[in-house]
């Protein structure tokens, strides 16, 4: 990508309040193009205030957006070309079936009808909707609706992606398919930023995450900069005394470990901060070699979640 080209989105200093609500506050944040950007936040915290205003459906009161260069209140027709979104609420299609919304859908965007037709197709396929195609949109369950939501994102081929809660009401394999899709998106050049509370489903789809809190972006790290935080490390061994003599002789410190409280049955399990995964590497190694009998090392919680536990929003809602 040439450093001439301008990111997918890039906001600053957005502010908007519905009467006394200040949903967001003085809000700044970039999605780069070919990444995937998660938007982190408490409910309430602005995130769909934010991508309403990023869709060119709701006008900033103050600050700047700019969608591939473009100002969604000034180049609307050139942002919504652009930007695919899929709301965290489904629309009111009802009285059509499948096929149709995406139909209208491309209409709207004067796509040529044999274009059209090839593309609704490949939709249906992608998103296992092939079947329903013909099926009344209101009688769709819930994830089959959020399937539909996403295949009417992608009509137009935009080139930004913003997903609201995308995931929700998804079965695994729905979840999976989401993710190749986000992930082939963002491979092909295109820009995304999705929005969820399911962090570990966030973690695999993500390049890059934004924290958000009361209408204000609280951070902002990729996700290999997650991994060189601190982080609490669950171990798991099949005997307890082998896991402690290896720890004594890897030279952890006895006060730095916690056990787990209940042990499982037949296994000793303790939890331990370290600084980072290079140092966890280390440390498993040294375990094996002292054979502590490992059957279980890994981080207690994903990266994303450490990083939402952390912080602020987290402390406030008493998560800790
Ligand atoms: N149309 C509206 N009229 C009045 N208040 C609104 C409106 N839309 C949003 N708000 C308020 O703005 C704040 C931010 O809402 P928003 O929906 O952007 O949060 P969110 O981060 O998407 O929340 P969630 O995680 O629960 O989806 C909330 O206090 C909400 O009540």
């Amino acid at each position: 990508m040439s450093t001439a080209e301008p990111p997918g989105i890039q906001v600053d200093g957005v502010s908007r309040a519905f009467g006394a609500v200040q949903a967001v506050a003085g809000l700044s944040l970039t999605a780069p193009q070919g990444q995937v950007t998660a938007l982190v936040g408490p409910n309430g915290c602005g995130k769909s205030t934010l991508m309403l205003m990023l869709a060119s459906l709701l006008a900033p009161d103050a600050g700047s957006i700019r969608i591939l260069g473009h100002d969604p209140q000034v180049d609307t027709d050139a942002t919504r070309r652009a930007v695919g979104w899929m709301p965290d609420q489904f629309g009111a299609w009802d009285s059509l079936q499948v096929a149709e919304v995406l139909e209208v859908m491309g209409r709207a965007y004067f796509l040529p009808r044999p274009q059209l037709r090839e593309r609704i197709g490949v939709l249906l396929e992608q998103l296992d909707l092939a079947s329903l195609a013909r099926t009344p949109a209101h009688v769709l369950s819930r994830g089959q609706k959020q399937r539909l939501g996403l295949a009417r994102a992608l009509v137009h081929a935009p080139q930004v992606l913003i997903l609201d809660e995308p995931a929700s009401g998804l079965d695994p394999a729905a979840r999976k398919r989401l993710l190749g899709i986000v992930r082939g998106f963002a491979a092909d050049g295109g820009t995304v930023l999705v929005s969820s509370h399911i962090l570990t489903e966030l973690e695999e789809m993500a390049d890059r995450v934004v924290f958000m809190d009361q209408g204000r972006q609280t951070g902002q790290a990729s996700l290999q900069e997650l991994a060189e935080r601190p982080q609490r490390w669950r171990v798991r061994s099949l005997d307890a005394s082998s896991l402690w003599r290896a720890l004594d002789a890897a030279g952890v410190h006895r006060g730095r470990v916690h056990r787990t409280d209940p042990e499982p049955e037949g296994y000793a399990e303790v939890t331990l901060d370290l600084p980072d995964e290079k140092v966890a590497a280390l440390l498993l190694a040294d375990l094996v070699t002292h054979d502590g009998r490992i059957v279980g090392f890994g981080p207690a919680a994903g990266r994303l979640e450490s990083a939402y536990l952390a912080s602020e929003a987290a402390r406030r809602q008493g998560a800790l």
